[in-house]
């Protein structure tokens, strides 16, 4: 059996990032990383641009000017202003190549077809330079950038309709048990609804990963090694809950080592998820984790969250570690380092009751889990503990 540390290595150590390119109109690129430097096809804003409602004026040395013209959002005529002079001119509008200054309209005192400022402004006050954000043929954004919705609004400015992104992995889920029922059919005697598919699938979709498809199967030897086999070949990551055990019916591990799968590591000295299997078959990585769905869950966040972010490349491979005080008195059985489901709150953190690897109930209100290393026996109020931040739904 090995340490958290040791496979949380290991697994950082297997996987590779995908770096595999497509396209996709922009607007489906929310939170895709660009696998291409773009650049900038206009000059941004493409036009000398008024910054505010007023006037523009070609500037002399007096604080009068004569109205000649107006020029609104959209217009494409250009006046020509002599000294002196001045056009009427709303925010968004063109200046004119011969205005060099425009004023706030609350600023003048306007009299027909005379304004008069308070005071003297500065050449080119109130005017956004062409180019100003970013030239054409210049960088806009950089290979490896993350197109927030920032990002997308910024290229979609510039004209852009597509990007060259990379490709996130394709992800299959096995549930894996006789027991397991659909949720909405009636619930036989010995049955339990399966939900550690749909966990988990909205584990991955919180975390932007859409490409994932459910596969169900019975604990029959030949249905989990025929469907371990296709997963395998077709996806890039493949996720099993159950039937991993030393059970007469915990059929994944056989089926796996048929399958000639390399075996990274099996069994980690941990509470929940003991029986935490991965492997890598080619480039495919293949995470077996316990049926039991707070294990599952766990075993997602600290390992199979590792595993996604270095495939994607990410800097930071890891969920937040922080330190919290403890305000929960907490007793731990046996020698296995612990993963506790608990509620951080400003520097505190209160350790839930039902720590179960079966049961759900408290992991449905935890936004962390307490790591209780091996060498720490009891947790008493006030204590410092480390933590780990879930991600944000
Ligand atoms: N003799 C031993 N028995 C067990 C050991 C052991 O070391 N020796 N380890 C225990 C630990 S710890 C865990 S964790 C479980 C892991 O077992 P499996 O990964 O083989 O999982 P299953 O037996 O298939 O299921 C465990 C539990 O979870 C329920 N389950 C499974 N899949 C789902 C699902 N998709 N949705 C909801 N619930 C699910 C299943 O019905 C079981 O109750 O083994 C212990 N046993
Ligand atoms: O490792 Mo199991 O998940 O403790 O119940």
């Amino acid at each position: 059996m090995i340490s958290i540390k040791e496979a949380i290595n290991a697994v950082e150590k297997n996987i590779d990032p995908l770096f595999r390119e497509t396209v996709k109109p922009l607007e489906r690129c929310g939170s895709y990383y660009l696998s291409k430097d773009i650049i900038s096809p206009i000059n941004m804003p493409p036009f000398r641009q008024s910054a505010m409602d007023g006037y523009a004026l070609s500037l002399h040395n007096d604080l009068s000017y004569t109205l000649i013209d107006e020029v609104k959002a959209g217009d494409n005529h250009q006046p020509i202003l002599k000294p002196g002079e001045a056009i009427r001119i709303f925010t968004g509008a063109p200046v004119p190549e011969t205005a060099n200054a425009v004023i706030m309209q609350e600023k003048v005192v306007v009299n027909g077809s005379k304004i008069t400022m308070e005071s003297n402004i500065p050449k080119d006050h109130n005017i956004r330079p062409m180019g100003e954000q970013v030239k054409i043929g210049e960088l806009a954004l950089k290979k490896g950038t993350k197109l927030t919705p920032a990002a997308i609004g910024y290229l979609t400015s510039l004209g852009i309709t597509e990007a060259h992104i990379y490709k996130k992995p394709s992800i299959a889920l096995i549930t894996t048990g006789n027991e397991l029922i659909e949720a909405g059919m009636p619930l036989p005697y010995g049955k339990i609804y399966e939900s550690n598919s749909k966990m988990l699938l909205n584990a991955l979709y919180n975390l932007k990963f859409y490409d994932v498809t459910i596969h169900k199967i019975e604990d029959d030897y030949a249905q989990t090694k025929n469907k371990l086999e296709t997963v395998i070949k077709d996806n890039d990551l493949v996720i099993a809950t159950g039937g991993i055990s030393v059970g007469d019916y915990d059929f994944v591990g056989k089926a796996l080592k048929e399958l000639q799968v390399k075996e990274v590591f099996y069994k980690v000295k941990q509470k929940p998820g003991k029986p935490l299997f991965f492997a890598k078959k080619e480039d495919t990585a293949i995470f077996a984790l316990p049926g039991n769905p707070a294990a599952a869950l766990s075993c997602f966040y600290v390992y199979v969250y590792i595993a996604l972010q270095k495939m994607m490349d990410n800097d930071t491979i890891e969920l937040p570690r922080i330190k919290a005080k403890s305000i929960s008195v907490f007793e731990k059985r046996g020698d296995r380092p612990q993963f506790l489901k608990a509620i951080y709150n400003d520097g505190e953190v209160e350790i839930l009751e039902g720590q179960n690897s079966s049961m759900l109930q408290t992991f449905a209100l935890s936004n962390a889990l307490v790591h209780v290393p091996e060498n720490v026996s009891k947790i008493e109020k006030n204590d410092l503990v480390e933590i780990i931040l879930l991600p944000n739904t």
